[in-house]
């Protein structure tokens, strides 16, 4: 089994019990038939196999990126609030940090500039700093 199961609670917790499982990308990749689908969406894990036969987009756009990172198509569609609220219901772990890449050409430039120049790093030609 190549997940990994890393408790985020550091004992002296409020009794809330948070622990995480980490799936590697290897691990995702393997579940990619209609029998299982796992996907990947802004690093976290979903097992979507019971949800597509419901998916109102039809089962062929799953079946599409099963084992993958889905975070570009999904963003793509224009998912509704409710649609993302859906999501938890799927949830199964979180992609392993050494498998973590950054979307979009780079989380520093672009947290770095919209905090600070209200400017996405999508919009500029190239980012110095990605
Ligand atoms: C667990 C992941 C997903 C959930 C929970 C989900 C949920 C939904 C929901 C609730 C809708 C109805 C419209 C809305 O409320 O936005 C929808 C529509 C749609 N979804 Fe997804 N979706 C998921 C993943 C994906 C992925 C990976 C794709 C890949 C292309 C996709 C493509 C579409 C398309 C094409 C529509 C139809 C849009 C339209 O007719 O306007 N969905 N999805």
């Amino acid at each position: 089994m190549a997940a990994v199961d890393a408790s985020g609670s550091n004992g002296k917790g409020q009794g809330v019990e948070t622990s995480v499982t980490y799936y590697r990308l290897e691990e995702v990749a393997k579940r990619n038939s209609s029998k299982e689908i796992w996907l990947v969406i802004h690093g976290r894990v979903y097992d979507v196999t019971r949800f597509l036969n419901e998916h109102p987009g039809g089962e062929e756009v799953l079946l599409e990126q099963a084992g993958a990172d889905a975070s570009e198509s999904f963003e793509d569609v224009g998912h509704s609030s409710d649609a993302r609220e859906m999501l938890k219901q799927y949830y199964i772990g979180d992609v392993h940090p050494n498998d973590l890449k950054p979307e979009g050409g780079g989380k520093v430039m672009e947290t770095h500039l919209t905090n600070r120049l209200s400017v996405s790093c999508a919009s500029l030609p190239a980012c110095l700093l990605c």
